[in-house]
């Protein structure tokens, strides 16, 4: 494998301001302003000319903009294979990237899941990383693996959509809830308990949806979440963090100016637990919080007065 794919690569934008500013200075002055990004990069905000000739097409928006995207994306490459990096759940229709995927994409597209413990600034900063892509298109999740594998960001490949999206999702709604333990000084033996319990809240919820097991210990369930609790360039653990501060969820989304999914999510995960009857008290915990006027030591105190019982996994 070379240091780099070495592919012809446009970056999208919807913004042509934005576009034009980082062709011309070579860097993304609202997102990674520190970082020069590569001189080979090209840049457009017209998609129909960037998808024009394409190979592969990467869709790194958040999950709410998915559909659009893809219906565009559809309109105007039909059949052009599609890999998306969303992490969460459409909002309302509780569906997960691949299940939208499959209702805009003309069917036979060759198309999956990018995952796993990535924040996008050590990305760019070229540091080590690795990744999972998965499709149930198992020749496509090896070939694009492959292509998008360098000594940089080694791409391991996987049949287990579900799995990986359903990770990717849930883990942003526990490190939520690690940002507010570790904003309460509750201490590193607390953080480690909700993130080996909110392993076994991944794997239930994923069992009872038909993922695997062995995903869920992967880099896209144990993987991402153990970044995204400890790592302080998480959006969702610096909700959490703020949470703890006392601050209201609307001032701290407002002053983000990055989507964290695990707000929505919450929402949605919640009511998929109720439906699976899968027992969810961390995320039900992160729920209340956010969006029932919970204090976040009432629901702390809440989670530590539950009964004991098995570390068993099951429902
Ligand atoms: N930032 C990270 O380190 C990682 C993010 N992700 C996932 O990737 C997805 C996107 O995250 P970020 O880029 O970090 O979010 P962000 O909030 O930092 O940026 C989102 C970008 O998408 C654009 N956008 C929003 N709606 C759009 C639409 N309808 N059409 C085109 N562009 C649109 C915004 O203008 C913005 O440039 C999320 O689901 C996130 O969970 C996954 C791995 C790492
Ligand atoms: O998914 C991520 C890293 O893998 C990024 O997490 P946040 O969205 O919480 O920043």
């Amino acid at each position: 494998a070379s240091l780099s794919a070495h592919h012809d690569v446009t970056l999208w934008a919807r913004n042509a301001s934005q576009a034009a500013e980082m062709d011309s200075q070579r860097c993304n002055s609202r997102y990674l302003p520190d970082i020069t990004l590569s001189a080979e990069l090209h840049f457009s905000s017209d998609l129909a000319q960037t998808l024009h000739g394409a190979e592969l097409m990467l869709a790194v928006v958040p999950s709410g903009a998915l559909r659009p995207l893809l219906r565009e994306v559809a309109r105007l490459a039909p059949g052009v294979p599609v890999i998306w990096a969303c992490k969460g759940f459409e909002v309302g229709s509780r569906k997960l990237p691949h299940e939208v995927a499959s209702e805009e994409l003309l069917e036979q597209t060759p198309c999956g899941a990018l995952s796993g413990p990535s924040f996008a600034r050590e990305v760019a900063l070229g540091l080590p990383t690795a990744l999972t892509l998965a499709s149930l298109n198992e020749a496509f999740a090896r070939q694009s693996a492959l292509a998008l594998h360098s000594n940089r960001l080694r791409v391991y490949a996987s049949s287990d959509v579900m799995g990986v999206e359903l990770g990717g999702a849930v883990k942003n709604v526990l490190a939520i809830a690690a940002g507010i333990s570790d904003g309460m000084g509750f201490g590193h033996n607390a953080r480690a308990a909700l993130i080996t319990r909110g392993l076994a809240e991944i794997t239930r919820l994923g069992l009872a949806l038909g993922g695997r097991q062995e995903t869920f210990m992967g880099l896209t369930g144990m993987g991402d979440l153990i970044l995204t609790c400890t790592g302080d360039l998480s959006r969702n653990r610096q909700v959490g963090l703020k949470l703890a501060q006392g601050k209201s969820l609307e001032a701290i989304l407002r002053d983000l100016g990055h989507v964290a999914e695990g707000v929505n999510t919450a929402r949605e995960v919640l009511e998929l637990a109720r439906q699976f009857q899968v027992d969810m008290p961390i995320t039900q915990a992160v729920y209340q919080v956010l969006f029932e006027s919970v204090a976040p030591k009432a629901a702390v105190e809440d989670l530590l007065s539950r009964e004991p019982g098995s570390e068993a996994i099951s429902r």
